[in-house]
């Protein structure tokens, strides 16, 4: 067999264009989603930890797109995968800043090679049309990082809303407030709703697209809200690998309250949410994974927007004329390929 590929953001990206199909002017990965909108308010203690704009206390206005995970535009809502959901604030001054995150408590994968690995296993074989089920062993018996989310999501299955699930940054992230007293944190926004998850009797029956009309039942109530919970890490907790839960007992502080007022439109279609887009009193631990999300996404972005432009967008859920719009994105792959061109 040919020697494995070296694991490059643009490689990464074939991959899921492979596995998934080309998603012409679509994302190549979280492809079925919707755009939602809002703001987010610092709680007054939020201040302590982080000296960035975000914590001031006042209202931020927030764009947000809630997601399925993988690259598969008609997957159904009952497909038991994460769920993710991504926020740009935008701060005052205009400055941005952005997280994507996930309603499991732990990745897949510790290192973006184990990531790459485990996603090209899944490439049809030329041959067959089909995965190569040798190659997917070999794989699964050379990492095993993926174990931990595994035997989570072995025990739960997908929510019955979007407001129903807790959203993990997963990362650890380093929080430097206005003194220059920095801590590593991890954080999540918990739902005021409450987390609920589907019966197994409910996964067998429910239709292929609940969760953008639950999503728009639950606002005519009004806004849905989440507190962003804060937790505090101690010596020896983990920072490179997001695959490691931090040990339970870990101090949470709540720093603030999203709430989503709005669902749908196109306002997010041509954002590209780089969790390294971040502010002053916010910096990224040297999580190999992190780093390699951006120019990852960067590289899905380049495509999908140079596509969009083109006219050239694949059907289902697709952007609706916003398409030329948006922060361009940040990172090496970005700036060689729209740069350079
Ligand atoms: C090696 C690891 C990863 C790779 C290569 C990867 C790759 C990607 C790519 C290419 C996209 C599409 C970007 C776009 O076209 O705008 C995407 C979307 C997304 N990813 Fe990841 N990802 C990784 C890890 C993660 C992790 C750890 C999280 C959560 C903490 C996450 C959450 C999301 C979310 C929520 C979206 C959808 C964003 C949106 O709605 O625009 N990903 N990912």
């Amino acid at each position: 067999a040919d020697a494995a590929p070296a694991t490059t953001p643009q490689a990464v990206v074939d991959s899921m264009e492979a596995v998934f199909g080309p998603n012409t002017g679509r994302r190549r990965n979280h492809t079925k989603g919707l755009c939602a909108e809002g703001r987010f308010t610092a709680t007054p203690q939020a201040a302590r930890y982080s000296r960035s704009p975000l914590f001031n206390g006042q209202p931020v206005p927030v764009q947000a797109r809630f997601s399925l995970a993988g690259g598969r535009a008609t997957a159904p809502d009952t497909a038991r995968s994460p769920r993710g959901l991504a926020l740009q604030f935008q701060l005052p001054g205009g400055a941005l800043h952005q997280m994507a995150m996930l309603n499991v408590p732990v990745f897949s994968s510790a290192t973006p090679e184990s990531f790459f690995a485990r996603l090209d296993a899944d490439r049809p074989d030329p041959a067959t049309g089909k995965p190569d089920p040798a190659r997917q062993k070999a794989v699964a018996e050379r990492y095993t990082d993926n174990k931990p989310l595994a035997a989570w999501m072995a025990q739960h299955r997908p929510p019955p809303s979007f407001a129903n699930a807790s959203y993990h940054g997963l990362h650890a992230f380093r929080f430097v407030n206005a003194q220059d007293q920095a801590r590593w944190v991890k954080w999540r926004f918990v739902p005021r709703d409450g987390e609920q998850e589907l019966s197994e009797e409910q996964l067998k029956t429910a239709p292929a697209d609940f969760l953008a009309p639950a999503l728009a039942e639950r606002l005519r109530k009004g806004p849905v809200e989440w507190d962003m919970v804060l937790t505090l890490g101690q010596d020896g907790d983990p920072l490179t690998d997001p695959t490691q839960a931090w040990p339970a007992g870990r101090t949470e502080v709540s720093v603030g309250t999203l709430q989503i007022q709005r669902a749908g439109g196109s306002g997010c279609e041509a954002i590209n949410f780089d969790p390294l887009v971040l502010s002053d009193g916010v910096q990224p631990s040297p999580d190999p994974v992190l780093a390699f999300r951006s120019p990852a996404y960067a590289t899905s972005w380049v495509r999908r927007q140079g596509e969009a432009a083109k006219g050239e967008v694949a059907k289902g859920d697709a952007p609706r004329g916003e398409a030329a719009k948006g922060n361009p994105p940040r990172g090496e792959a970005a700036t060689s390929e729209a740069v350079r061109r």
